[in-house]
C-alpha cells in the first residue's frame, strides 16, 4: 500500500515553486542555484535553499543537489498546486471556473481490488447518500494518454464530492474524492459516472478509475485497449 504525501505548502513556497516553474521545471529538470532563486524571492540563500525543502517534503518537486545548485522538476502534485492557484487568478480576471476537464485514456485491467473497495458498506452508504446512487461493485480503469496526465492536474481545482476514511475493528481505510464524469466511446455515451481519486491507492497519476451505477464495459461495450474520453466536470 503506498500512501500519497498530503502535505500544504503557504505562500512563500509557492513563490518559489511558481519561479521554478517559469524556468522550464514543467518539461524536465532545471539548474537553479540559490542565490537566483534568493535574488527574486527577496529572501537570503539560507531561506531560498529551505523553501525548496520544503516542496520536496511536500511532494511538489525532485531535487538533485549537485556542487554549484541543484537539478530540480516539478512533480504532478507540483503542477496541481499551481494550476489551483492559476484557477484562482482566471477567476479574478475571467470570472469563470474551468468547468470541464478533457481527458482521453485507454481501457485497461486492473488488480481486482476495486470491486472489494467499492463494495464495502462504509464506502457504499456514502455513495448511496453523496452520488445517489449505488456504484457497480468496481472501478474502471483508464490508462491517461501522456498529454491527459499533464491535465488531469486540472482535476484538483474542481469541485468534488468528499468520501470519508472509515475504521472497523481490524483496519482504517482511506478517504477519497469523486468528481461528476461523463464517459464517451464510438459516439456513446455514459452520462452518470464518476472517476474517483482514492487517497490510498496502488495506482498512480497516469491512471483514472471511473465509477458508475452501471458496469460501463456492458453499457458502452468496452474491452482493454479502446480509447474513450472521459470528461470530468465541476458539478452536478
Ligand atoms: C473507495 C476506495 C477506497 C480505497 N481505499 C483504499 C485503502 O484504504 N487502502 C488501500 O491500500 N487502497 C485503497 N484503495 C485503492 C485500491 O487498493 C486500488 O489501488 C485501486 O482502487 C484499484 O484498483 P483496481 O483493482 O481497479 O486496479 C481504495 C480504492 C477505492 C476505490
Ligand atoms: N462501473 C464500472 C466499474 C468496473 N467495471 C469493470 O468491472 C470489473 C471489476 O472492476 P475492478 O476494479 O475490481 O477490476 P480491475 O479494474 O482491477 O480490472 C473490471 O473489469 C472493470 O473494468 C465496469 O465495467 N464498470
Ligand atoms: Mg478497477
Amino acid at each position: 500500500m503506498s500512501e500519497s504525501a498530503v502535505s500544504a505548502v503557504g505562500h512563500d513556497e509557492l513563490a518559489a515553486l511558481k519561479f521554478v516553474a517559469l524556468e522550464g521545471a514543467r518539461s524536465g529538470p532545471v539548474k537553479i542555484s540559490c542565490s537566483d532563486l534568493a535574488g527574486r524571492l527577496d529572501a537570503s540563500n539560507q531561506t531560498a535553499s529551505r523553501r525548496l525543502q520544503r516542496l520536496e517534503q511536500a511532494g511538489h518537486v525532485d531535487r538533485d543537489v549537485v556542487a554549484d545548485g541543484q537539478w530540480v522538476s516539478l512533480t504532478e502534485s507540483g503542477e496541481a498546486a499551481l494550476h489551483r492557484e492559476y484557477a484562482h487568478y482566471r477567476r479574478i480576471f475571467e470570472g469563470t471556473d474551468p468547468s470541464t476537464v478533457e481527458l482521453d485514456g485507454t481501457i485497461t485491467s486492473g488488480m481486482g481490488e476495486g470491486r472489494h473497495y467499492i463494495s464495502l458498506s462504509g464506502y457504499m452508504e456514502q455513495f448511496e447518500e453523496r452520488l445517489g446512487y449505488e456504484p457497480f461493485p468496481g472501478t474502471l480503469n483508464v490508462d491517461l494518454d501522456e498529454e491527459s496526465v499533464r491535465s488531469r492536474a486540472a482535476v484538483s481545482s474542481l469541485s468534488g464530492v468528499p468520501i470519508d476514511g472509515w475504521e472497523d475493528e481490524e483496519r482504517t481505510f482511506g478517504p477519497a474524492t469523486c468528481y461528476a464524469a461523463t464517459v464517451e466511446y464510438d459516439g456513446d455515451a455514459a452520462e452518470t459516472a464518476h472517476i474517483i481519486v482514492p487517497e490510498r491507492t496502488h495506482h498512480d497519476e497516469t491512471q483514472l478509475e471511473v465509477i458508475a451505477p452501471v458496469r460501463l464495459r456492458d453499457a458502452l461495450g468496452l474491452e482493454d485497449g479502446d480509447v474513450v474520453t472521459v470528461s470530468v466536470e465541476a458539478v452536478r
